[in-house]
């Protein structure tokens, strides 16, 4: 199994919430161990919380958090990474690996930004990570070794489903894959609002939708489940299900979720272009 390979030790630069989860995700999967793992860190009380949570290394030197690292992600915000890259560009080794998580940098800036004897690679990973169900796609820059791919690979697929594809497959997914948990958690809040306006209370109306979710998400996961089928199965011919199906449809359900992918994706685009000018220095 991939996962087996991941490399050690992993330096995490900036530990919010999506480095959190991976964290989590990884020791989940039971291929790495805690001291595999170093973060950084700006504040102290959030370096406490994540050693005691998770017996991780905690740094506040990311020069010092990179050296002799087998893979380097990059899981600050757009407007820290620049500082961030200018940072450990010294103190990273020839043959090293970056991968960015950032979803509004391009490979363009970060291989720009980042000595050229290192690999460097995107990866767009969704909140699932956290309990190993991520999907994760994954772009190789222009100067990736088969070693920085194999363990880009591993990492991913330690905390889900990794996908190669290009940087431009790749945007479009931060608009589906890495925005679509919100998406699903706000229609289960939808589903428990349209409850209560039925005059169901506000708690059992949350535990119908959340427990609606997860068990259709379960039977999506068995390993032969198809949409179509699964709809089927709920929707007797001429029944109550279908009568609800039509309205959603109607009313355009496909539409509007359309109008959000494609508006997040726009919204992705306007922020790589707007890092991508701030990275241009004047000469
Ligand atoms: N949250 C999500 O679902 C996803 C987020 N991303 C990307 O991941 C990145 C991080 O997102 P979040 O974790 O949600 O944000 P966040 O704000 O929770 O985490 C960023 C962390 O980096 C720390 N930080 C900033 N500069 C630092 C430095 N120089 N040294 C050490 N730590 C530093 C901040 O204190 C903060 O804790 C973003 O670029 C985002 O585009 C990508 C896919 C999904
Ligand atoms: O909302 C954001 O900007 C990030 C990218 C995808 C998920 N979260």
């Amino acid at each position: 199994m991939a996962s087996h390979l991941v490399p050690a030790p992993v330096a995490l630069l900036g530990g919010g919430k999506l480095a959190e989860g991976i964290i989590q995700g990884l020791l989940r999967s039971g291929h790495v161990r805690p001291s595999d793992l170093r973060v950084t860190v700006r504040r102290s009380e959030r370096g406490e919380e994540l050693r005691s949570r998770y017996g991780v290394h905690v740094l506040m030197d990311n020069p010092l958090a990179v050296r002799g690292a087998a893979l380097v992600l990059l899981v600050v915000r757009q407007a820290q990474m620049r500082e961030l890259m200018a940072l450990i560009a010294p103190a990273l080794e020839a043959g090293q690996t970056v991968v960015s998580l950032s979803a509004d940098v391009r490979l363009a800036q970060l291989e720009a930004a980042l000595p050229s004897s290192v690999s460097v690679l995107r990866a767009m990973p969704n909140t699932p990570v956290r309990v190993g169900a991520g999907v994760t796609p994954l772009t190789p820059g222009t100067r990736v070794t088969e070693t920085a791919r194999r363990t880009t690979e591993a990492l991913f697929a330690a905390t889900g489903r990794p996908l190669w594809m290009s940087e431009e497959a790749l945007t479009v997914c931060t608009g589906v894959s890495g925005t679509g948990p919100a998406y699903v958690f706000r229609f289960v809040e939808a589903l428990a609002q349209a409850a209560m306006a039925h005059g169901v209370d506000a708690a059992e109306a949350a535990a119908l939708a959340r427990g609606t979710l997860i068990g259709a998400a379960k039977l999506l996961a068995e390993p032969d489940a198809t949409t179509p089928r699964l709809i089927a199965e709920v929707a007797t011919p001429g029944g109550i299900t279908e009568a609800g199906l039509k309205t959603l449809e109607a009313q355009g359900l496909a539409r509007i979720v359309g109008e959000a992918v494609s508006v997040a994706i726009q919204r992705t685009r306007e922020r790589a272009d707007a890092s991508a000018a701030a990275y241009v220095t004047p000469k």
